[in-house]
């Protein structure tokens, strides 16, 4: 079996379009969305990824403003700044850059966010309605996640869905997403004795380890639906993903690139979160 390959960059495209149509209707009402960034530091991924997030606003008729601030920055001067956002009101959308220096508080700088400016889909207020499976921001690589497989019809209720990782930006929240709707989730980490019996179980497996190419063929079980959450930096610059893809497109019937694939459509859901805050959704529960 050869695997289709579920294009990210294609699908992101696609919904940044109709994003866009929205973001235009809106802009006719008079409302344009905002969204601000903030950035602490200079670390290189970080900065390429918030210009992307700048570029993406911009295609799609969201007005952005990023606020670069320096490493040696205190944390109370954060929190103050982020607390004059959440009263402005011509910002819908707060996002601060990770990760943060370490002698920056990370949860207590997520946790001064407004929950309703909380684009990224981090502050407990957001988590808390994720589990329930009220109206939230979702954390935007999950929230990608689950629009590539309904995308792509891809089936999940009933279904083994096995977790590779337990970050709580990405493992824990995409496997309550995949239990809200009704996959049977296993979530699997640095101490899952006998790790590689889970994976060939799963119908759909997430990888979101980090490990350059740590699932090949052998790993999982025929027809599976792979997701690759891995962005991990070769020496020669280039990306790997957790998988690898050559071997594992041979068995599995549907799997993403890296990069290519999770990778833009967390961007995506980011604009998505910040088009619903605009509307003022999440206030109401829509
Ligand atoms: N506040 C946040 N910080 C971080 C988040 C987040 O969602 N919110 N996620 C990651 C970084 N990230 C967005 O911020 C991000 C990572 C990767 C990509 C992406 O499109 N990757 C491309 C490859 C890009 C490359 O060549 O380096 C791909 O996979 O195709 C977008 C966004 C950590 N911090």
């Amino acid at each position: 079996m050869s695997a289709n390959t579920i294009n990210g960059k294609e699908l992101a495209h696609k919904l940044r379009e109709e994003m866009a149509e929205e973001v235009s209707r809106l802009r006719s009402e008079g409302i344009v969305p905002h969204l601000t960034v903030i950035i602490v530091g200079d670390d290189p991924a970080s900065k390429s990824y918030v210009n992307g997030k700048k570029k993406a606003s911009a295609q799609t008729g969201i007005s952005s403003e990023v606020i670069e601030m320096p490493s040696s920055l205190s944390q109370d001067r954060l929190l103050e700044k982020i607390e004059e956002l959440n009263n402005d009101e011509a910002v819908h959308g707060i996002l601060v850059q990770l990760p943060l220096p370490e002698h920056i508080d990370e949860q207590l700088v997520i946790e001064s966010i407004s929950p309703y400016k909380d684009v990224d889909g981090f502050h407990p207020f957001n988590i808390g309605k994720m589990m329930t499976g009220d109206a939230a921001f979702l954390p935007c690589t999950p929230y990608g996640i689950l629009t590539m497989l309904h995308s792509y019809d891809i089936p999940i209720s009933g279904k083994h869905a096995v977790v590779l990782g337990r970050s709580n930006i990405v493992g824990k929240p995409v496997g309550q997403l995949l239990l809200n709707e009704n996959a049977t989730v296993t979530y699997c980490h640095s101490r899952t004795d006998n790790l590689y019996d889970y994976t060939r179980s799963a119908d759909i497996l997430i990888a979101a380890v980090g490990k350059p190419n740590m699932i090949s063929a052998d790993d999982i079980k025929e027809g599976s639906v792979i997701i690759d959450v891995g962005i991990n930096r070769q020496e020669d610059g280039s990306l790997t993903g957790d998988v690898d893809f050559a071997s594992a497109a041979e068995k599995a019937s549907h799997i993403t690139p890296v990069p290519k694939g999770v990778g833009p459509m967390t961007i995506t859901m980011l604009l998505q979160n910040t088009i619903k805050a605009a509307k003022g959704l999440s206030r109401r529960g829509g």
